[in-house]
């Protein structure tokens, strides 16, 4: 073998195995789970394995790099952060370990509103490591108004870009493994920072997170709130995605939760290319669920994607070594990526194409839906 060795050694599943070792059985399972059966979560990953990437050859080179843009900023990488809730339960560093791999790698971060560390303490900790840090702010929106608008006036005084606002939850998915174990409440001594001292919470003290079933007004009520760009998080249906962009939403987050919500959904990469088609390019469309690969990221671009998400990988990494692990993570998905870009002969992240995925079979086919060659 001549030239150096690029290719980063990875295994996704070793890592799960690794956080599992480390964790709380009840913790553990929290994260790992899904809804139901666990289809929707099973299926997030076997869906990219289903599918395989037609290189391009005699393309020349070099690549100018990975660089994508999204909402007007440079990321250095399709790759962002995905928001998990409760990161204290995988390290006691938590989102501050995450914020500072995350900003030490230019990975552009999602926090969660159900962290376990307020948002001001998360984006201060990543402008300490990288003063250009992408940070967003996933947001549930509340039933009662003021407690959304507080909500949203701390994502915007802690300095976040953008609010994802997750849609896919009108109700609580039955996650079994939750159930099961009876787990429902956070240890004692973490809390949902994001909710304490909220309207109607007792001084001093938290909010439950409400999952309630909003709707398109309550969206605008939001628009009319913040100047921030909107990200609709949970958008499955291509209907509900052109009604999205035509209420002015800024990009879409194609996602089924994990497999947390919705058991008979299907997985994202395979929601996707619909999604993308009705959008038509008018807004940014980004991906997660199952994405653990520089090939899953390549798939999700190929398909119309902008950028692609990771959620339980992160905590994974953060179980086994804290924010090492967690830059080493981020790293690694990045040099995979830049490594099978160059296999599949593109130069930069928008010269991967969806004629150049198909089906696994013999003979391969076009995924059903997507245009022939
Ligand atoms: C432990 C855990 C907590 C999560 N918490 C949230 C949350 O609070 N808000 C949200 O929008 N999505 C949440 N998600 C979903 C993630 O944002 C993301 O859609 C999903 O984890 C992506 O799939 P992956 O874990 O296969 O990468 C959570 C996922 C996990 C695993
Ligand atoms: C109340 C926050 C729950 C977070 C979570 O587990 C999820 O959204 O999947």
């Amino acid at each position: 073998m001549t030239g150096p060795r690029t290719g980063p050694a990875y295994d996704p599943a070793a890592l799960a195995r690794r956080a599992r070792a480390q964790l709380l059985p009840e913790h553990y399972d929290f994260i790992a789970g899904g809804a139901g059966e666990e289809r929707a979560l099973r299926e997030n990953e076997d869906a990219f394995a289903r599918l395989a990437l037609l290189p391009r050859v005699l393309r020349g080179g070099p690549g100018s790099g990975t660089r994508v843009t999204v909402l007007g900023r440079e990321w250095p990488a399709p790759l962002f952060v995905s928001p998990t809730a409760f990161h204290r339960l995988a390290h006691p560093d938590g989102e501050l370990a995450t914020a500072r791999a995350a900003a030490a790698t230019g990975t552009p971060l999602v926090t969660g509103m159900a962290a376990t560390t307020a948002v001001a303490d998360v984006v201060a900790a990543a402008r300490a490591r990288n003063p250009e840090a992408v940070v967003w702010f996933q947001l549930y929106l509340q039933p009662e108004h003021e407690v959304t608008a507080e909500l949203v006036r701390r994502a915007e005084r802690a300095g976040c870009s953008a609010l994802v606002v997750t849609v896919d939850s009108p109700v609580f998915g039955s996650r079994t493994r939750d159930l099961r174990n009876g787990f429902h409440d956070l240890p004692p001594g973490l809390a949902a920072e994001n909710m304490r001292d909220l309207p109607g919470a007792a001084p001093g003290g938290t909010r439950d997170i409400a999952m309630w079933p909003a709707g398109w007004d309550d969206l605008r009520r939001l628009r009319d709130l913040t100047d921030l760009p909107l990200v609709l998080k949970g958008v499955l249906h291509p209907a509900d995605a052109r009604t999205a962009v035509e209420q002015g939403v800024d990009a879409l987050l194609v996602s089924n939760h994990g497999g947390r919500q919705l058991d008979a959904a299907p997985a994202a990469v395979e929601a996707l290319p619909a999604v993308a088609g009705a959008v038509a390019g008018r807004i940014p469309v980004l991906v997660d669920g199952g994405v653990r690969r520089g090939t899953d990221i390549a798939l999700a671009l190929a398909l119309g994607a902008v950028a692609a998400g990771v959620g339980r990988p992160v905590l994974w990494a953060l179980a086994t070594g804290g924010e090492d692990g967690v830059t080493e993570l981020l790293s690694t998905l990045r040099a995979d990526f830049a490594q099978v870009l160059a296999l599949c002969g593109g130069h930069r992240p928008g010269d991967l194409t969806a004629d150049q995925v198909v089906a696994r079979g013999f003979p391969y086919h076009r995924p059903k839906g997507e245009p022939a060659w």
